[in-house]
């Protein structure tokens, strides 16, 4: 059977949750008051928005094949997003054939490599190249999880990341992972306080839970090792990206600082093989959260993730959803997975990317049967309803 080529690439933007999952009405539990690296400024520290974390939107990228078929994906980039698929990346996919990602893959992060490298131009280059692994999946009529290999379990087992890690308990996930409130602008008496809701979640929750935190690169190396120390009577199973992305030496030094058996996790922020290399090769953590939306997409994290395989390190994805569900479930280096509560008080599961994609799957008492990816590609579909922009052109 002849492969059919890529006809056109188009790039649309959308406001309003989605990919850019921070793009949430006010009052919602994810732009209450946060830790960031923006908390040492007092007029930026109550809610995330102040300082702009959602400026940029989502991005649906689009790849229509020469026999008609369609693929799409979406991730945070929005119309900075839009204008480098448009103006820059079409060129190396239109007329190429569909199954030549890899190639694709490097004729994309290198003609960026100028301005790009990490950012908002790998989320890009990743939503488009999730959308060529949905076109791929779509030709084949096959979902991504068996172009990748092939599932290695039956089923997804998922912890929470919200505000009510008590509710993640009884809706059935393995763990909860909190937003740490209190940055070290706030001193003694803002660790006290989030040592303090870390030992009332302990009350609610039990002994075996999994209580982490996540605190989104706000602390510093002395803060961070305290907020551990202090932890560890609580149980606290990990501390997650506890310091500014670039500051590895930080992080070596806090893996080697916290209590024994308390994990360090981080990665979210970082970007390709080369990045993640560096944090591996530098003992930073213990478990590495790439999001397949920004660290270069499926045909980067296949690369990252056998590195970290030969390192022993396991890789539990940044949230993602479907994106990054496809993935784990073919890994036997990723146990278990993230899903992020998007409903406002974290009080019930809702789909991740609402109200971007219809037939996403969520899970249910904290699982996910393969069965509910057994569809082309990723499985989902564009909403017709939310209203996209196409703002450039090619
Ligand atoms: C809750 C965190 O601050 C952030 O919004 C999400 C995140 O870092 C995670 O899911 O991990
Ligand atoms: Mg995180």
């Amino acid at each position: 059977m002849a492969v059919p080529t890529i006809k056109q690439v188009r790039a649309y933007t959308v406001r309003g949750g989605g990919a850019d999952y921070h793009d949430q009405g006010d009052g919602h539990w994810i732009d209450g008051q946060i830790a960031t690296p923006m908390s040492k400024y007092p007029q930026y520290r109550m809610t995330r928005k102040s300082f702009g974390l959602n400026v940029l939107g989502s991005l649906v990228v689009e790849i229509e094949a020469s026999d008609g078929t369609v693929g799409f994906a979406v991730t945070t980039a929005g119309d900075i997003g839009a204008f480098i698929v448009e103006r820059h990346l079409a060129r190396f996919l239109e007329g190429q054939k569909i199954t030549d990602i890899e190639l694709m893959w490097d004729q994309m992060f290198n003609a960026t490599l100028y301005y790009g490298r990490k950012g908002v131009v790998v989320n890009t280059i990743s939503g488009v190249d999730l959308a060529l692994w949905d076109l791929l999946g779509q030709w084949r009529k096959e979902p991504v999880h068996a172009l990748l290999g092939g599932p290695v379990r039956d089923e997804l087992q998922f912890y929470a990341t919200g505000a009510r890690p008590d509710l993640a308990q009884q809706m059935g996930f393995i763990g909860g992972k909190m937003p740490l409130r209190h940055s070290p602008a706030e001193g003694d008496e803002g660790l006290r306080k989030n040592l303090a809701e870390l030992a009332e979640m302990r009350s609610r929750v039990g002994d075996d839970f999994w209580l982490m935190f996540d605190c989104w690169m706000s602390l510093d190396l002395n803060y961070a090792t305290k907020l551990a120390q202090g932890a560890q009577a609580y149980g606290l199973k990990w501390i997650e990206e506890a310091l500014p992305p670039d500051d590895y030496w930080g992080y070596a030094d806090l893996k080697r600082q916290v209590p024994t058996g308390m994990l360090v996790n981080t990665g979210e922020h970082e970007a390709t093989r080369w990045g993640f290399r560096m944090l591996m090769e530098m003992d930073c953590c213990d478990i590495i959260q790439p999001d397949v939306g920004w660290c270069g997409g499926i045909t980067e994290l296949i690369k990252i993730s056998a590195l970290a395989d030969a390192y022993g390190k396991q890789v539990i994805p940044h949230g993602s959803s479907v994106y990054s569900y496809h993935f784990v479930a073919t890994r036997h280096n990723s146990p278990f997975a993230e899903f992020l509560m998007m409903a406002p008080e974290a009080d019930r599961v809702v789909p991740m990317f609402n109200p971007l994609l219809l037939d996403e799957p969520v899970p249910a008492q904290g699982r996910l049967s393969l069965s509910a990816l057994d569809q082309p590609g990723f499985g989902v579909r564009l909403n017709p309803d939310c209203d996209l922009a196409r703002p450039y052109t090619h």
